[in-house]
């Protein structure tokens, strides 16, 4: 569909979130209404599938990378012969995630996303981070998706970096080149944007005023930061998120939002996204673009980065010799565990939201950037599919009647995402799930029986029995290796914590993906 649409599809959206999405489903306008209703009290507002899948793309884009990965120290990788942005995507079915991937050294993410879907891709709605370059988008517009929709900041084939460098001392002899290439590129791509079947447009819908506020909130209250409070009653959680979220709130501002107005005009006119470039629209489209931001800053920080000295570690370190010989790296652990987070905002539960991620450790397939790794399903906690708002009890244990409580009805975010997991779960890989709620007694056998190797969770319900919903099990789970997060070490000595390669199995091994952060941490310590 030509830009024409896609402005006028967007300015529909902000009256009507049900607009942007083109969907004409009962069940599209009910997701699409809720997004922005807080509902009845008690009740939280919920994200739009559109927002938590333009979520995710930006969270993927910033999936640690291993050494080869960061060349120049800004995230930019030599794919091809042209400097590129990493960039992430969020590859969806149905209304069902079945790829997160991003760029990695040596394909772009559109590439990838050929290479791992191929003829799958047909009609499905890819999620960029940023514009696709216009080598990727002749591909997955052939491979006939179809929505594809992006971030509206620098592209992939960076418009800004290069602009900078053409006008720069010259240092960079492969600026000029490369601007007069992204340039033609971004030419390209419109071309191939207006002639093409796929509708290519910014999906992205203002979010209800309380939602900013809410998942803040919920965020600081987690279990994560729970955990921290427990071990200490003298932390201050609510600081120490604060601190967080300053801090990802000025590293994602960094690198998804453009601080100048006038290149953000300019880089979206040569996006062909003119009509985004007048008042209100511009505005109104940067304040989108910033609360998301604050959106994703909130959820990143209901787990603090291991500076903190806490990680994902062995809840019973004899299980090291037991199951696969390595847990992941704290930094994938944090980056999967968070995707939950952000899953966890779609929630239909009136009072917890819970998001799940299985992901699994391939033997073969390494041309992403998540490595070996590849999605195998998510979820979140929800009535089943369908069902209409209010149609089933929402009630909790507090309530006496028994049968206005909600537990019976509501699909954990666990069973979610096996129900809806688009690869197997194969007995030779090692399959992991990231969740951001205890296991329960209905999921624990589920989990062991699905072929899951490792949990990454909190066990902070761990023993609590509420009739309804109990929490016995876990503990006595055998079989799977389970990743707590906790504070490194057991003694509770936080001040020399080995942070930095510390593997969630307690090893301590100078593993491939150390990254910036890492490093700077290391050398704070030294
Ligand atoms: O493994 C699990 C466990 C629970 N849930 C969901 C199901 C339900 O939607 C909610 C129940 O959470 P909780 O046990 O906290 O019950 P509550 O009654 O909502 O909270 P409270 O702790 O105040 O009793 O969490 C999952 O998705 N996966």
């Amino acid at each position: 569909m030509a830009t024409a649409d896609t402005s006028e599809v967007n300015r529909k959206s902000e009256e009507n979130p049900a607009a942007g999405c083109s969907c004409k489903s009962n069940n599209d306008v009910k997701e699409a209404s809720t997004q922005t209703d807080t509902k009845v009290q008690g009740y939280g507002p919920r994200l739009s599938k559109v927002n938590l899948f333009t979520l995710l793309s930006l969270w993927m884009e910033l999936f640690p990378k291993n050494k080869s990965q960061l060349t120049n120290g800004n995230k930019i990788t030599q794919v091809c012969r042209f400097k590129t942005r990493i960039t992430g995507l969020v590859v969806v079915q149905d209304r069902n995630v079945i790829g997160l991937h991003c760029s990695s050294a040596e394909l772009h993410v559109g590439q990838i996303a050929v290479v791992k879907h191929g003829p799958r891709l047909k009609g499905c709605d890819l999620y960029f981070s940023r514009k696709p370059c216009s080598t990727c988008l002749k591909m997955i517009i052939n491979a006939g998706v179809s929505r594809i929709s992006y971030w509206p900041g620098d592209p992939e084939l960076s418009l800004l970096l290069h602009a900078e460098g053409a006008r720069g001392s010259g240092a960079d002899a492969q600026a000029v080149p490369s601007c007069q290439e992204a340039a033609l590129d971004a030419v390209a791509a419109e071309r191939l944007k207006s002639n093409s079947r796929s509708h290519i447009c910014i999906l992205l819908q203002p979010l209800a005023s309380c939602m900013q506020q809410f998942v803040e909130e919920t965020s600081r209250r987690c279990d994560f930061l729970e955990t921290v409070s427990g071990d200490d009653p003298c932390a201050d959680a609510a600081e120490l998120f604060g601190e967080q979220r300053r801090r990802s709130l000025e590293k994602f501002t960094g690198v998804f939002f453009v601080p100048d107005e006038r290149r953000h005009r300019d880089l979206l006119a040569k996006m062909g996204l003119e009509n985004f470039c007048m008042e209100p629209y511009f505005s109104s489209l940067r304040q989108h673009m910033r609360d998301l931001i604050g959106v994703l800053a909130s959820v990143a920080s209901s787990i603090p980065d291991l500076r903190q000295g806490y990680g994902f570690y062995l809840k019973d370190p004899a299980q090291v010799s037991r199951g696969p010989s390595q847990g992941l790296s704290q930094e994938i652990a944090r980056h999967c565990i968070i995707q939950a987070g952000l899953l966890a905002y779609r929630t239909e539960d009136p009072k917890v939201g819970v998001g799940a991620v299985i992901w699994a450790e391939g033997k073969s397939g390494h041309c992403d950037g998540t490595g070996n790794m590849y999605l195998v399903g998510c979820g979140y906690n929800a009535y089943p599919v369908g069902s209409e708002y209010a149609e089933f009890p929402q009630m909790d244990d507090k309530q006496q009647d028994r049968r206005s409580r909600k537990y019976r009805y509501i699909i954990h975010a666990e069973q979610n995402a096996l129900i809806f997991r688009s690869a197997e779960i194969k007995e030779d890989e090692n399959t992991m799930l990231f969740v951001t709620k205890c296991p329960c007694d209905e999921c624990v056998p589920l989990i062991r029986a699905a072929g899951i190797k490792q949990i990454y969770t909190t066990d902070l319900d761990s023993g609590k029995d509420k009739h309804d919903i109990s929490y016995l099990r876990f503990d006595r789970l055998q079989g799977v290796q389970k990743f707590i997060w906790q504070r490194n070490s057991p003694a509770g000595c936080m001040s020399d914590p080995v942070i930095p390669q510390s593997l969630p199995n307690g090893c301590v091994q100078n593993h491939e993906r150390e990254t910036e952060e890492d490093l700077c941490c290391k050398r704070q310590r030294l």
